[in-house]
């Protein structure tokens, strides 16, 4: 890192570390303003950022507040995040700061001793996680397989090509990538190549969407010519994946209550060429045009609005956005979009309730208070709907996914069927 790229670095960290706005959405935000950046210094500035908030517990640890000591909290992010050896920052660092830097590289055996600092996890979620279930070596293994970020996952839309050929393809030309281990439509790229610019991704033959999302898609197992509603469809990731299961015949609601992420769904779903997608935005789960599809689909898939905390490997600042509150405010909505969304089932008819939480209070709890307070719905055991997809993946009644085992972000999912 050179001097100007430590400026600029500092400069986006004053802001992220306050976790008043999303990470990236501030990252994005300092670029589009720094128009002179170069592509490595973009790479640069970044990659150390989100170091910085990925290791933002020992950051905190050796400097109270890191957001007014954006420089500091650079070098440490340095040091201990992006492991960069004390003589490599000659040019950046002054006598002060080397000795600083010494001092943190000392305190290594006490970081692992403290599950905050070992684990990269704040006290809300240890306490959280525990109330919850995990004991200290879940936590901790929990927070030592999201500290990293993802690997690229792309789905290959099957209106447009198959696995095998696509892969073939891209490998050909030199790009290092493999099948996902799960998802039948995935290629996974292990160093993340830009590819909004390759003919496959402008064709609609690419869609970038983690193995995890294409196997929640998946287990909707909506069909050919069925009426299907995704009720928290977002940019639509997974509306795309329904619709090519569909292949592009009869009828697929996309609701959400976002008129932006849905305005992003509609030029993917031209790129995707499907036109069986019909973009709806919703007041909330009881605005009364929903009564229309009462009773009525074949499937609905509730991607509820959630904690997020499966996803920390991409969304490292999750961790300090969310809070108790806020995950007690999650599960009531949750649950009522949950409520809502049954109804337009119709008998014999599937419900998929997935999140990308890694917490029961988000995943089981709501599907257990659910069951018990709507009779005539029975849950599918997903290892049964994976194994007739040839899927051997084994997680129990409900897709439970975690990072450390399966190597996606953190789902979960459970198919409840109406009588
Ligand atoms: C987990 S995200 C969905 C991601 C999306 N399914 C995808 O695959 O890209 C949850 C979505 O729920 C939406 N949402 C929040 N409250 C809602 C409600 N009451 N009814 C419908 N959608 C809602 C949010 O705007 C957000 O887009």
């Amino acid at each position: 890192m050179n001097p100007m790229q430590l400026k600029h670095t500092a400069a986006v960290l004053a802001d992220v570390l306050t976790f008043r706005q999303p990470a990236d959405a501030v990252v994005s935000a300092y670029f589009r303003r720094e128009r002179k950046l170069g592509r490595q210094d973009r790479h640069e500035i970044a990659e150390t950022v989100f170091a910085a908030v990925r290791h933002g517990q020992k950051i905190s640890a050796v400097l109270p507040k890191p957001h007014t000591q954006p420089r500091r909290a650079a070098l440490v992010a340095l040091v201990l995040g992006r492991s960069v050896n004390l003589s490599a920052l000659a040019d950046v660092a002054d006598e002060d700061d080397m000795a600083f830097l010494a001092e943190v590289k000392a305190r290594k055996s006490e970081f692992s001793d403290s599950l905050n600092t070992a684990a990269e996890l704040p006290q809300w979620l240890i306490d959280t996680m525990r109330a919850d279930g995990f004991d200290d070596d879940a936590v901790l293994a929990f927070g030592r397989s999201v500290v990293q970020g993802a690997p690229l996952d792309v789905r290959v839309n099957t209106l447009k090509g198959r696995r095998d050929k696509v892969l073939a393809a891209l490998q050909a030309e030199g790009l290092a990538c493999s099948p996902t281990p799960y998802s039948p439509w995935g290629i996974r790229f292990a160093d993340k190549p830009a590819l909004n610019k390759h003919p496959l991704f402008l064709d609609g033959t690419l869609e970038v969407q983690d193995e995890g999302s294409q196997l929640l898609a998946l287990l909707t197992g909506v069909k050919r010519g069925q009426m299907a509603v995704d009720f928290c469809a977002g940019a639509g990731g997974k509306t795309l994946a329904m619709g090519a299961m569909m292949h592009g015949s009869g009828r697929l609601y996309a609701l959400d209550v976002a008129e932006k992420r849905l305005a992003n769904l509609k030029p993917r779903m031209v790129r995707a060429g499907l036109t069986n997608i019909h973009p709806q935005r919703i007041e909330s789960e009881h605005d009364a045009r929903i009564g229309k599809l009462s009773g009525k689909a074949d499937c609905v898939l509730v991607d509820a609005p959630c904690s997020g905390l499966g996803t920390l490997r991409r969304n490292p600042d999750l961790k300090y956005r969310q809070s108790a509150d806020s995950v007690a405010a999650l599960r009531a909505q949750q649950h009522s979009i949950l409520q809502a969304a049954a109804r337009l089932v119709q008998p014999q008819g599937r419900l998929v309730y997935a999140t990308c939480s890694i917490l029961p209070q988000e995943n089981e709890a709501q599907i257990e208070r659910f069951l018990a307070e709507n009779p005539g719905w029975q849950p599918r055991d997903c290892r049964l709907i994976l194994a007739d997809n040839k899927i051997d993946l084994n997680t129990g009644v409900y897709l439970r996914l975690n990072t450390a085992a399966h190597g996606s972000d953190g789902f979960f999912a459970a198919v409840l069927e109406r009588s």
